[in-house]
């Protein structure tokens, strides 16, 4: 039995730059790992079937999954003749805006990768992740970096300053499709991606804190106010910066004081069931 871990997302900017010929946007944004994070176990087995088992019941368990994706396409490409089990303990809040699913795809990969000894390099899994799903390459490096592209070109960054990460998910579930869709990509306020490079490049919270940003969170909040309720309460109990991650609703505030960490967690779970304290941990996953 082999262990991954599969951390979280969250998308410090996120811009759309114009949509393309082939229905996806061309993005530019910035992307860290937290440490929240699923855990995936791959069982090696001889009938030559890939079985998904997960607890969480919104989460398929059958080829609609992306760790299924990931094992079948990888099976199919290498011409494995071997099975796999794959167990999902999700952490993860689903449809979230975290990229769960995407992670989890990520860690099938990198997992078969070593029980299948193909020796491939992290540049070659994250090619074939984005086959699955737009933010599966950056998922198979992990830490922090540019995405452009659809989400699968990746530069590497220097790790966001020490803070705490709260993140709050309304119990609401978003698709990424319908938010794409209702974008107006004539007339979005673009982030400050340059400041968040500085920011980066020279460990200014100050700055990462100004420079977040998110085209997708006016959309998101347009179509459930919860979202901006959520932002609102954060900001109110004394994050420094806010901001909804991916295409949301999930809300994530940074807190530099430690004091001001368990006031905010306490408050936002009077309302909210999914609250959690992490870290960013610009850990990279380096396979060669
Ligand atoms: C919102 C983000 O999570 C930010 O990291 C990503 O941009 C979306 O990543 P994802 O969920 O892995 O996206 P995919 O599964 O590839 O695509 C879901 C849907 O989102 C839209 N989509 C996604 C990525 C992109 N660059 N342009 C798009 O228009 C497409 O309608 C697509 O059908
Ligand atoms: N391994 C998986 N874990 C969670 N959801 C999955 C998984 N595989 C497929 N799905 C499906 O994908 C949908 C979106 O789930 P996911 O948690 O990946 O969303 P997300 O965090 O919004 O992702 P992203 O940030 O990449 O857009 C779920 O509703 C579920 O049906």
């Amino acid at each position: 039995m082999l262990y991954e871990k599969a951390p979280a997302k969250i998308n410090l900017t996120l811009d759309v730059l114009h949509k393309r010929e082939d229905g996806f946007h061309e993005v530019e944004m910035i992307m860290t790992t937290v440490d929240l994070a699923d855990r995936v176990w791959l069982r090696p087995t001889t009938d030559g079937k890939i079985i998904i088992k997960v607890s969480e019941r919104f989460v398929p368990n059958d080829r609609k999954n992306l760790a299924y994706q990931a094992a079948d396409m990888l099976r199919r490409m290498y011409s494995i003749r071997d099975g796999v089990e794959i167990t999902l303990d999700k952490r993860i809040p689903v449809a979230a805006g975290l990229a769960g699913g995407s992670s989890d795809a990520a860690a099938t990969l990198r997992g078969l990768n070593r029980l299948w000894e193909l020796g491939l390099s992290a540049e070659k899994l994250a090619a074939i992740g984005a086959k699955i799903g737009s933010d599966v390459s950056f998922c198979v490096h992990g830490g922090t970096a540019l995405a452009t592209g659809r989400g699968e070109k990746i530069e590497h960054l220097p790790a966001p300053p020490n803070c705490w990460v709260i993140l709050a998910k309304p119990a609401i579930s978003v698709s990424t499709a319908d938010i794409y869709r209702n974008l107006d990509v004539a007339n979005v306020q673009h982030p400050n991606t340059a400041g968040m490079l500085e920011a980066l490049e020279t460990g200014d919270y100050e700055k990462m804190c100004a420079s977040l940003g998110n085209v997708l969170e006016p959309i998101t909040m347009n179509i459930h106010p919860q979202v901006i309720d959520l932002k609102e309460k954060m900001e109110r109990f004394g994050a420094d910066a806010v901001l909804m991650s991916g295409s949301g609703p999930t809300v994530f505030g940074f807190v530099r004081q430690e004091a001001r960490v368990s006031r905010i967690y306490n408050g936002l779970k009077g309302f909210c069931k999914e609250v959690h304290a992490v870290r960013m941990t610009g850990e990279r996953f380096l396979l060669d």
